[in-house]
């Protein structure tokens, strides 16, 4: 089968009212193909701009939710609520809610499931550290991300999933994986699928590859037939993006 390619931007912590509605006209202007899918991820409060300005046939994304529809929890954003707001997407399990604010491998599958029960899709992000990938442990680490949303949802589940194999050593920091590199653990991931949920699942679920991924280094590693789009932080701020959405024309 064929799995349509995928290409998210993740804003992070970063935007203007103003630099939201240059960046929906640069990307509403660019040609982009019908074989493409397309989500960006932008900080809460400027997801209801974003979602009346962007294109119709690109998508909104939170960056993060709580596990709750609403209550007694200050400062937090349900999944529902983001739905409410046009979201269709969330980024769940990215390496700086693991890693900065200490959300565990549990809280993130606990969120997976709300939000997929709230109606969105999920962005499930997973990756090593740079000491883990040095002591060998790279697979075992990821393997642990995923088994807890394994655990924690049904199969078909994984239809409204796509997976952000995001190496940490790699985020942000100008050292892009190599395509090889990348293949590697999209393929092993696969392998994992297969045993731990199903060839369906295996054969089926997106995985895609972010951390420093530019105009430049996207193309070679979008050939790799277990790559299946990108996740992009820095770069999804620019027009050089809509290169990145257009990586395998
Ligand atoms: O979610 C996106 C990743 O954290 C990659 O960020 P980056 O492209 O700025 O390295």
């Amino acid at each position: 089968m064929t799995r349509t390619f995928w290409v998210g931007g993740n804003w992070k912590m970063n935007g203007t009212v103003a630099a939201v509605k240059e960046l929906a006209k640069t990307f509403n202007a660019g040609t982009t193909s019908s074989d493409v899918e397309v989500v960006i991820g932008a900080p809460y409060v400027y997801i209801p701009l974003l979602a009346d300005s962007l294109r119709n046939d690109w998508a909104v994304a939170g960056e993060n939710c709580y596990v709750k529809a609403s209550g007694a929890y200050t400062g937090e954003i349900s999944p529902e609520m983001l739905k409410d707001v046009g979201a269709k997407w969330v980024i769940l399990g990215h390496s700086e809610r693991r890693n900065v604010l200490g959300e565990s491998d549990q809280f993130t599958a606990e969120k997976t499931v709300k939000a997929l029960e709230a109606g969105l899709k999920v962005v499930l992000c997973v990756g090593e550290l740079l000491e883990e990938r040095e002591a060998g442990t790279t697979q075992t680490v990821v393997n642990r991300q995923l088994d807890a949303v394994i655990k924690a949802v049904s199969e078909a589940d994984w239809a409204n999933i796509v997976i952000a194999y995001e190496p940490v050593w790699a985020i942000g920091t100008g050292k892009v994986a190599t395509p090889d590199q990348a293949q590697d653990v999209h393929a092993a991931i696969r392998e994992y699928l297969k045993s731990a949920v199903s060839p369906k699942v295996a054969e089926e679920t997106r995985i895609t590859y972010g951390g420093s991924v530019n105009a430049k280094n996207c193309k070679e590693t979008a050939q790799k037939p277990d790559v299946d789009g990108f996740l992009v932080g820095g770069a999804s701020l620019k027009p050089e993006f809509l290169d990145i959405v257009n990586a395998t024309n």
